[in-house]
């Protein structure tokens, strides 16, 4: 622990420390009588000085550098002072009778020229000599001054602002001529200190003695006490002796707790001892010393420790019963050292001393340990409530905690209902892996009923994952046992076994997916326009210009678009179509029963439904609840209806299913001749019974179609049906596939890649190989056969057939050169504006063409006239032919020069500039800007 930090306040080692260093003096205050010296030449003059107070010796050192020669120089303090030439030193209080003598012994009967005083009780080691407030000091100062001054004398004396400065000045102004109160810069702005100058003694022949006696100058000084006791504290439990001694101190501890109490700065230096404060307010009446001490006693059981802690020096252990303290364990070596110095401590050692002040107060029973269980347990106390009271709270806890859980699984709900549809537009997933719950964004119909299926399937215990079909069967199983217990389970086993169900319900459910798939893609092709143009692309049969060659020839061409075309067909018979089929079967062979069935619903809504009956009923309830009107018809029109509503988006749905729609079952008669056309597009897509069987028929001659005719071949028959007139499309041909038995689209290739180079990266690849020999043309073609060209589409569905064309297909090896030579083609076309540059380059040709041209006329002159020889000809045309070749060539530019300032009429070339150059004047500038603004202005008018 430092007395000072050396980077603030007194410990700051500013630049008088280190010039006193620089110039060996013996401390930084030598620089203070330096700065007086200079003020009021107090040396030069000077024989005999005496220095009160000289250690270490800086003044002493400046009295010998700024006297005469042969001056007698006296210096004494309490401390040694290293021997200095020409300098006589002794040791002694400068209060005593001692010093006294001792000055008179040295000064051999001569009388000082000057008197200083730079004494101030030690901050040092002298503590104990601290029993003198400094002003005391000034006057013991003053008293050896007068009796060793001569007339006219000066005497120099450090002072501190107090309320006794005053009289302090009185005094001197009582034996000196002048006197002045001055701060030499050297002195710290921190420091208190002022110095005053009292010139010319006036060396009076009797001096009161009540001028240098401090109980007379100093007024309402009481006398400090050495220990400063507060009263006892009510707590307290000291003996009766304590008790007597603190009362006799009472009056003294009064006084300075009184000048504690002023200090108001007490409390602060403990809670914020980083802060150093001044003494704007000076010394506490009274209290001239700078040290105090307390004793231990007042800080244990005195009642305002802090302001003790704040106020306080040092805390002294003198008592018997304050020694016992020392020995006690919970005073530390660092608490003891804290007590030596409180001046220095920091907020933590403060909080140590308040610490072990508690412990020493416990200790001595002062204190007694609060008990916290007690406390708690009084705290925590709760008056009995009677038990209606208890079961609401109850209640209401339970109700918190319940709605609090359904909020969260309703949350947690959502946010999977929210992901699952991402997944969907994204096309991470298909409809089927949705959960029956994720249907809800499909139409209410599905949702309620197959929520329904899986909650029954939960409630059967089935397995946790289950596909909508099982939960269908389930549903169709549920309501039979619902409706009649009677019914045996092997009837059910026969029902749900059999295999025209299942398919039955697959195909179903299928064509709902479908549905809901192709719905999906309506909205993305809403949303994205580039939707609609990956979707074209992944139309492209063909894959890539890669493929291979085996679906562009003719004849496996043929047949594989034909299989492509039945696969269309498959695929649109698959699912939705597939399920009006069997379901048109289903009706042919179950009429009477079907029939039967119907009547018995009809009839026997509340009475026991028998067995088909009920399935009937099962079926509908699963898919939707029917207008009456179409009950009774096949299931095949019913389940037209999902799928149309499931093409609606979610709001027009609930739009069309206000009670004014009701009844309108055609809802596509509400929108424009546009929806209408679609209506019947998709009529045409999705054949009736009639064409399926007509299909069916006509297979064998489909198988042999030209893929020419494929497409029109199908639609021939709808034109049959519907009388629509269709016109053949021509085959959608990106000039990306491969016929290479097709001339024209051999030539259209080769003109696509003419124009356009090479578009992709396997194509610069393939080309790269195969201009390089690494791969032959009939390699080439035999890698066409591989496993992707079989890709069988057999029974899949469409959006998984779209999901698949993203990925499935032949993996083209990329080399990176191709990649690099392709990015740089488009990095050189992006760079040039195409129709300009072809633009400037045909001016520039035709500008070359048209010099040439007139070179050529020129020459003809020349050669024409007979005035030249044939060399000086031949030399003339040449040069006249370079000209024209070489073109106008760009006049060299002309830099603007603005003479200012200096250089304004200078003449010739300005510094740093080369070429050509036109020196302007400033205000011919402006003038010329300005002729030009009016000149627009008058134009706008
Ligand atoms: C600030 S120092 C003086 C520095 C000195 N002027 C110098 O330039 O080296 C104050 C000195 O006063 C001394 N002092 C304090 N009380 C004293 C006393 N009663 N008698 C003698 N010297 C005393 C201290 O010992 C201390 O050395």
């Amino acid at each position: 622990m430092g007395k000072h930090d050396k980077k603030t306040g007194k410990g700051r080692l500013d630049k008088f420390y280190r010039l006193a260093k620089e110039q060996g003096y013996r401390a930084r205050s030598a620089f203070k009588l330096v700065h007086l010296n200079r003020k009021y030449d107090l040396l030069s003059k000077s024989k005999c000085v005496i220095d009160l107070c000289a250690a270490p010796g800086g003044w002493l050192q400046v009295a010998e550098k700024y006297m005469p020669k042969g001056s007698l120089i006296i210096g004494v303090d309490l401390n040694p002072i290293k021997p200095l030439p020409h300098v006589t030193t002794f040791v002694s209080d400068i209060t005593t009778p001692h010093c006294r003598q001792m000055l008179k012994q040295h000064m051999h009967d001569w009388k000082a020229d000057l008197v200083m005083h730079d004494g101030a009780p030690n901050v040092g080691s002298a503590w104990v000599q601290d029993a003198f407030t400094q002003n005391e000091l000034v006057l013991q100062s003053l008293k050896l001054a007068t009796e060793f001054l001569v007339k006219g004398g000066h005497f120099v004396t450090k002072v501190f602002r107090s309320q006794d400065y005053n009289s302090l000045m009185w005094v001197f102004g009582q034996l000196f001529k002048s006197v002045e109160a001055t701060k030499p810069p050297s002195s710290r702005n921190v420091s208190a200190e002022i110095f005053v100058v009292c010139r010319d003694f006036l060396a009076p022949k009797h001096i009161d003695p009540k001028f240098l006696d401090p109980k007379h100058v100093f007024k309402d000084l009481a006398p400090l006490p050495t220990s400063i006791t507060t009263a006892p504290t009510e707590s307290s439990t000291t003996g009766e002796a304590s008790i007597a001694a603190t009362q006799a101190s009472t009056s003294t501890a009064a006084a300075a707790a009184a000048r504690l109490a002023a200090n108001s700065h007490a409390h602060s230096n403990v809670f914020a001892p980083e802060k150093k404060r001044r003494h704007r307010d000076g010394y506490a009446e009274g209290d001239y010393t700078l040290f105090h001490t307390a004793s231990a006693t007042d800080f244990i059981k005195g009642m305002d420790p802090v302001l003790l802690l704040g106020g306080m020096n040092k805390i002294t252990f003198d008592t018997e019963e304050e020694k016992q303290w020392l020995k006690s364990r919970h005073t530390t070596p660092d608490i003891v050292a804290n007590c030596n110095d409180l001046k220095v401590l920091g907020k933590g050692d403060f909080k140590a001393l308040m610490k072990w002040r508690l412990a020493i107060r416990l200790e001595i029973g002062l204190d007694v340990k609060a008990d916290p269980t007690a406390d708690a347990t009084e705290e925590v106390a709760i008056e009995p409530i009677d038990e209606e009271e208890q079961i609401t709270e109850d209640l209401k806890r339970l109700q918190e905690t319940k709605s609090a859980k359904t909020k969260r699984e309703r949350k947690r709900a959502n946010e999977k209902k929210a992901k699952d549809l991402l997944k969907l537009q994204l096309n991470m997933t298909a409809p089927e892996d949705l959960d029956t719950n994720d249907l809800a964004l499909k139409g209410e119909e599905e949702i309620f009923d197959l929520e329904e299926g899986e909650m029954e399937a939960k409630r059967q215990g089935s397995s946790s994952k289950r596909s909508l079909r099982d939960i269908v069967q389930d549903a169709d199983g549920m309501d039979e046992s619902e409706g009649s217990e009677s019914e045996s389970d092997e009837e059910d086993e026969e029902i749900l076994d059999s295999d025209e169900e299942r398919e039955m319900k697959t195909a179903m459910l299928e064509g709902e997916l479908d549905g809901l798939y192709e719905t999906y893609k309506e909205r993305m092709q809403e949303r994205d326009a580039k939707w609609k143009v990956k979707n074209e692309r992944n139309k492209d049969k063909n894959f890539d210009a890669w493929h291979g060659i085996k679906e562009n020839s003719d004849e496996e061409g043929g047949d594989d678009n034909d299989e492509e075309r039945e696969e269309d067909d498959e695929d649109e018979e698959g699912g939705w179509d597939l399920l009006q089929n069997k379901k048109a079967d289903d009706q042919d062979s179950d009429t009477d029963s079907d029939s039967d069935a119907d009547q018995d619903m009809d009839e026997n809504d509340e009475e026991v439904i028998p067995r088909k009956a009920k399935k009937e009923k099962v079926k509908k309830n699963v898919i939707f609840e029917q207008p009456q009107s179409r009950r009774n018809t096949s299931l095949v029109t019913s389940l037209q209806e999902p799928e149309k509503r499931a093409q609606m988006s979610r709001q027009a749905q609930l739009w069309f299913d206000q009670s004014v729609f009701k009844g309108m079952d055609d809802l596509a008669a509400l929108d424009g001749d546009e929806e209408e056309e679609e209506a019947e597009e998709d009529e045409d897509e999705e054949p009736t019974e009639d064409e399926i069987e007509e299909n069916d028929e006509d297979e064998d001659e489909d198988v042999e179609m030209d893929s020419e005719d494929e497409g029109s071949s199908t639609l021939q028959d709808d034109e049959d049906e519907d009388d629509f007139e269709i016109v053949p499309q021509e085959e959608e041909d990106d000039g990306t596939g491969w016929d290479v038995d097709d001339e024209d689209q051999d030539e259209v290739k080769k003109k696509i890649i003419k124009d356009k180079g090479l578009l992709t990266a396997e194509a610069v690849t393939l080309a790269t190989s195969l201009v390089n020999r690494e791969i032959t043309a009939s390699q080439l073609i035999d890698q066409g056969f591989n496993k992707l060209s079989t890709f069988n589409k057999d029974g899949l569905p469409s959006w998984f057939l779209d999901d698949e064309s993203k990925f499935y297909k032949p993996n083209i090896p990329i080399t990176k050169e191709a990649v690099e030579a392709l990015k740089a083609r488009q990095r050189a076309l992006d760079a040039r504006p195409i129709k300009k540059v072809a633009e400037a380059k045909q001016r520039k040709k035709f500008k070359a063409v048209q010099r040439m041209e007139k070179a050529k006329k020129k020459a003809d002159d020349v050669m024409g006239s007979e005035e030249m020889g044939d060399g000086e000809k031949a030399r003339q045309v040449r040069r006249m032919l370079a000209k024209a070749a070489r073109g106008k060539q760009k006049a060299a530019e002309k830099k603007i020069v603005v003479a200012k300032g200096v250089n304004r009429g200078v003449k010739g070339r300005p510094k740093g500039v080369k070429g050509k150059y036109k020196i302007v004047d400033s205000r011919m500038r402006k003038e010329v800007r300005a002729m030009k603004r009016i000149k627009k202005a008058n134009k706008k008018r």
